[in-house]
């Protein structure tokens, strides 16, 4: 296997992202769990910028062990005793410096000529390795360059001391086969190569980071460097999670391994995205928490039958305990029964086609089904004779306290309405309902609660009336609408009083028409 060599810069250049600025003790913490990640070098800062930056530096320098700390320089004899006086308590120091190499930064921001940019490059070189063995020099803007002038440079620096090369695509302008090429043009070209490693670094501008960066590995660069969660100036860095698992998932094939632990990434990306108060977007690759969540019922058919069918990176092996089904009107029957099967439910076949379609009418409604919601949707279906159905409701509210509502219901197979008025759409409804079913209770309790999470969360209702004998009968009703959650409950009660004086002892529920709008509420 060909050892590859994680260089991240979460702390430098992830900082640069546009509202970031990281204290002594944030960097600190995020640079301990990079450690346990097992990253080869934590570039710290840029200790020129501020004293702020040189303490944070001088602080992971001296704390941090096992690891390469680095400070980032211009090719500025100050720039490199700033980093120089920051590292000088860790055990491995490396001094970054560098300049930009392509004819547009040499001509117009730095307005130097290429042989004065040269000469600029070599002198920082020489200058840093007074002071660490360990010098990484970066040909800023390198894709853009021109390849025999950059070789030249490159050759040159090596030759000053460089122990690495660093050709960035600084502008994220490359695709992945041109940043390969430029790799193995590099390789090939730069005589004294072998002396130094080649280390590449890629932004995302064009959306391509890992891609380019994963096809410099590929062609043959010893290092990488990137930002967890891809953050970083402008569009960001190379995420590096992405890259490691790309390394990782296609290790067999490619013969490549990193020192990565990769149970550490998912921690190393929350605590960043905490931190620095850059959110992780949902479908984020490897860290994005939709990446091992099955929304399909296809998918999740497969992946309960075989997990790879759809999922190329065991979760665990990332930090993620583990996938998950999403149930939504998206699922089918075995990701429905299977989880109803993890909750200990055990509907009979012909039970459970009669729960999946009144699930499909709830998912419908509310988008994703939490384990709530099925235990509401168990606790209230019913055998096929034993329902009444809710085919339509209207309220009519006048101010605060005076409602009418005309109820549609089907009872004994026939379909019956009737109107009334209340203190309110509930009371309305109720009164509506009282007169369809014709039972003579008296309401003795009514609760409302919500029994669910999200936007959409179910309300359920909960009525207890009493009966003519003198008996307490219970009613339950579940909807995202809670007015229909109470019809639901006060039918669902009234139907029980009424199977129960007719001696019918399975158990009553209520169901709601689909094929008709269930309720129309106007002011
Ligand atoms: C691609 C990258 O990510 S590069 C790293 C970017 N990081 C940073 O910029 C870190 C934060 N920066 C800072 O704190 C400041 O910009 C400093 C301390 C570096 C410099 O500040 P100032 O001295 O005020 O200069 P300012 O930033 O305005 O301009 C940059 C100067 O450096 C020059 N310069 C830019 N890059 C380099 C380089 N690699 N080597 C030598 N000179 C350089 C520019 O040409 C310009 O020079 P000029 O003043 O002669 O025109
Ligand atoms: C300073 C260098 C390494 C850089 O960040 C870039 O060129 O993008
Ligand atoms: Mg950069």
């Amino acid at each position: 296997m060909r050892r590859l060599y994680v260089f991240d810069t979460t702390l430098r250049d992830g900082e640069q992202s546009l509202g970031i600025t990281l204290n002594v003790h944030e960097k600190l913490e995020i640079a301990r769990q990079l450690v346990k990640l097992g990253v080869d070098v934590i570039e710290a800062g840029f200790p020129a910028s501020s004293p702020g930056d040189l303490a944070a530096v001088r602080t992971l320098a001296r704390e941090l062990k096992g690891v390469i700390v680095c400070g980032l320089s211009r090719a500025v004899e100050h720039d490199i005793d700033c980093c120089a006086e920051s590292l000088r308590e860790a055990g491995y120091p490396r001094i970054h410096t560098g300049i930009a190499v392509s004819p547009v930064h040499m001509a117009q921001k730095l307005r130097l000529s290429p042989d004065q940019v040269v000469e600029t490059a070599v002198a920082a070189v020489k200058h840093a390795k007074k002071y660490v063995g360990d010098v990484e020099f970066y040909a800023e803007d390198a894709f853009r360059s021109e390849l025999p002038f950059l070789v030249r440079v490159l050759e040159q620096v090596i030759e000053a001391g460089a122990t690495v090369v660093n050709i960035p695509d600084t502008v994220g302008y490359a695709t992945p086969w041109e940043y390969a090429e430029m790799v193995t043009y590099v390789m090939k070209h730069v005589s004294n190569i072998d002396k130094a490693v080649l280390s590449i670094h890629c932004h995302n501008d064009l959306g391509m980071a890992t891609a380019n960066s994963v096809a410099g590995i590929m062609a043959g660069a010893g290092q990488v460097e990137g930002t967890i969660n891809g953050i970083g100036e402008r569009a960001g860095n190379t995420s590096l999670e992405e890259v490691i698992m790309a390394i990782y998932t296609q290790r067999n094939r490619h013969g490549i391994s990193t020192g990565v632990q990769t149970r550490e990434i998912s921690a190393t990306s929350r605590l960043v995205a905490r931190i620095t108060g850059v959110p992780v977007p949902a479908h984020k690759a490897i860290v994005g928490a939709n990446a091992f969540m099955h929304a399909s019922g296809i998918h999740q058919d497969g992946v309960l039958k075989e997990r790879t069918t759809y999922e190329i990176i065991n979760p665990e092996v990332v930090g993620v305990p583990k996938n998950r089904i999403v149930l939504s009107a998206r699922s089918g029957r075995h990701a429905f029964r299977h989880r109803l099967e993890e909750l200990g439910y055990h509907p009979e076949h012909d039970n459970l086609e009669a729960l999946y379609q009144s699930f499909l009418q709830l998912a419908d409604q509310k988008g994703e089904i939490f384990d709530q919601d099925l235990h509401a949707l168990l606790g209230d279906s019913g055998s096929e004779e034993s329902r009444i159905m809710i085919k339509h409701i209207s309220v009519t509210t006048a101010g605060a306290s005076r409602a009418t509502a005309t109820v549609t219901l089907e009872l004994d197979g026939a379909a019956v309405t009737d109107a009334a008025c209340g203190n309110g759409p509930v009371d309305a409804v109720f009164k509506a309902i009282d007169r369809l079913v014709g039972e003579p209770v008296a309401l003795e309790d009514y609760t409302l609660q919500s029994v669910s999470r999200g936007k959409e969360a179910l309300g359920e209702a909960t009525v207890k009336v009493r009966c003519a004998d003198g008996g307490l009968v219970v009613g339950r009703g579940i909807s995202t609408d809670v007015i229909e959650a109470s019809a639901r409950a006060y039918a669902g009660a009234l139907v029980k009083v009424k199977r129960v004086a007719a001696g019918i002892n399975s158990p009553a529920s209520v169901v709601v028409a689909d094929e008709a709008p269930v309720l129309q509420v106007t002011s």
